[in-house]
């Protein structure tokens, strides 16, 4: 069956959170591990989701990889394609937003295209263009200090026109509460006037809907999780997609396994997470320093460490730290180096796990995630129910051997007991 929504997604978390969207309203997903083989057979799915590593890689990458996933896409006929980039708009004067929605702006042939973040559930809305992480503009959100994209203008049409070769306009509130037409009818009128793309104010999930309807009706869009729930609505409410109830039961029956979590993320609520696990399981934090400077003993040591307790119950290891300690290793080691030698132990340490019979894996951080992921060579995922907003239960596909169930967490994503809640939804008692 030909495939209606394709997905371009610029990481792994951001992915499965769009994908989990989509799942959540009826239309069957699966989320691809890059631009598939031509040999994977994948399951039936209305919309795949490719998730790429590309927000914050070289632009000309960034728009490379995102051209191959969208000749895949197109070549197996999905009508719409939406750019997912982050709800907090991650991105730099270099892009990755801009060129990339240039690029594939060219490609489909769109004359315009709607581009919005807004992500009603966890936070995030436009206001006349303006970007709102809960009560506080993104410039005074914590996103002023990401340590690669600090965001410190909340004004997107500033923001998206300082990486874009043509010009931005805005779709005011006020159209979109007056319904698709008018939204579709403000597009038309930015496109006569020569610009390319327009950031779309959104407050409510029912403002994402008839943005929806107005973005369903172009060949692209670009947008976080809030615009995957109005793409969604549309594309079952005009017959192009049948509603299915995505069965959580079925995704995780028989498969059996110990079960693990790998922790990379330092973000507060992780942070939070692990401390309330360590009630509910055996935790074993890692040396972020011995990463670095011994990571084979150390990978090798947790591996024992894991291995003395599997068959007891989940376990979690976590290489996560309070930011004095990442500051200090980082200090040291440098923030690149510090950062790519963690994602290597935790990524070793999952294939270790998996090597010794995990079949149920729970990673939190989006490098992390990208990291392991990759490691054991996951090419894609049927995606199941929600665990907490912009998580879903994730079951591989295409990989050879028994399949296993995952779950890729954000960092800022799930409330305190998210790793007992996912590893329950996995079957897993203790
Ligand atoms: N103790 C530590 N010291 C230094 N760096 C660390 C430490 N623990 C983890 N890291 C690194 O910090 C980074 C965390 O990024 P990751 O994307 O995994 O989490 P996040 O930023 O919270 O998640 P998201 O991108 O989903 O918001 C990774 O590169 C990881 O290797
Ligand atoms: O949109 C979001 O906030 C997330 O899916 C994400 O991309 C976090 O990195």
């Amino acid at each position: 069956m030909p495939l209606t929504l394709g997905v371009i997604a610029d990481d792994y978390t951001g992915a499965s959170d769009l994908a989990n969207t989509l799942s959540k309203e009826g239309v069957r997903t699966v989320q691809t591990i890059g631009v598939p083989d031509a040999a994977l057979a994948l399951p039936d799915a209305d919309a795949v989701v490719v998730s790429l590593k590309s927000r914050s890689i070289p632009a000309d990458e960034a728009v490379a990889q995102s051209l191959a996933a969208y000749a895949w896409l197109k070549e197996r006929g999905a009508s719409h394609i939406l750019f997912k980039v982050c709800s907090t708009f991650d991105s730099t004067d270099e892009g990755n937003i801009g060129p990339v929605t240039d690029a594939l702006r060219l490609a489909t042939g769109a004359a315009i295209v709607p581009v919005t973040p807004a992500f009603p559930e966890t936070g995030r809305t436009v206001y006349m263009g303006h970007l709102f992480v809960g009560d506080v503009p993104l410039n005074e959100s914590p996103l002023k200090d990401h340590p690669l994209n600090p965001m410190t203008d909340s004004d997107l049409k500033r923001v998206l026109a300082r990486q874009s070769a043509g010009r931005v306009g805005l779709v005011p509130l006020k159209d979109v509460a007056a319904g698709a037409a008018a939204v579709s009818a403000r597009l038309e009128k930015l496109a006569l006037e020569g610009r390319t793309a327009a950031i779309v104010d959104a407050v409510f999930d029912r403002d994402l809907e008839a943005v929806g309807i107005a973005a369903a009706a172009l060949p692209l869009s670009t947008g976080a999780s809030g615009l995957g729930l109005g793409l969604a609505r549309a594309l079952i409410a005009d017959g192009r997609v049948l509603r299915r109830e995505s069965d959580g039961a079925a995704l995780a029956a028989g498969i059996g396994g110990y079960a693990a979590v790998v922790a990379g993320s330092c973000s507060k609520a992780t942070l939070e997470q692990i401390a309330v696990a360590e009630g509910q399981m055996p935790v074993l934090r890692l040396s972020a320093e011995r990463l670095v400077t011994h990571p084979e003993a150390e990978v090798a040591a947790a591996l024992e460490w894991a291995k003395a307790r599997l068959a007891s119950g989940p376990v979690l290891i976590a290489a996560s730290g309070a930011p004095e300690q990442v500051a200090e290793v980082q200090a040291r080691f440098g923030r690149h180096a510090a950062g790519v030698a963690v994602e290597h132990g935790t990524a070793a340490i999952s294939e270790g796990l998996v090597a010794a019979g995990v079949r149920r894996l729970v990673l939190a951080g989006g490098e992390t995630s990208g990291a392991s992921v990759d490691r054991l060579k996951i090419p894609a995922f049927l995606v199941g129910p929600e665990i907490a907003p912009g998580v879903p239960l994730l079951r591989t596909e295409g990989q050879p051997g028994e399949p296993m169930v995952l779950a890729l967490k954000s960092g800022n994503f799930g409330g305190p007991d998210f790793f007992a809640k996912a590893l329950g939804m996995m079957g897993v008692g203790y």
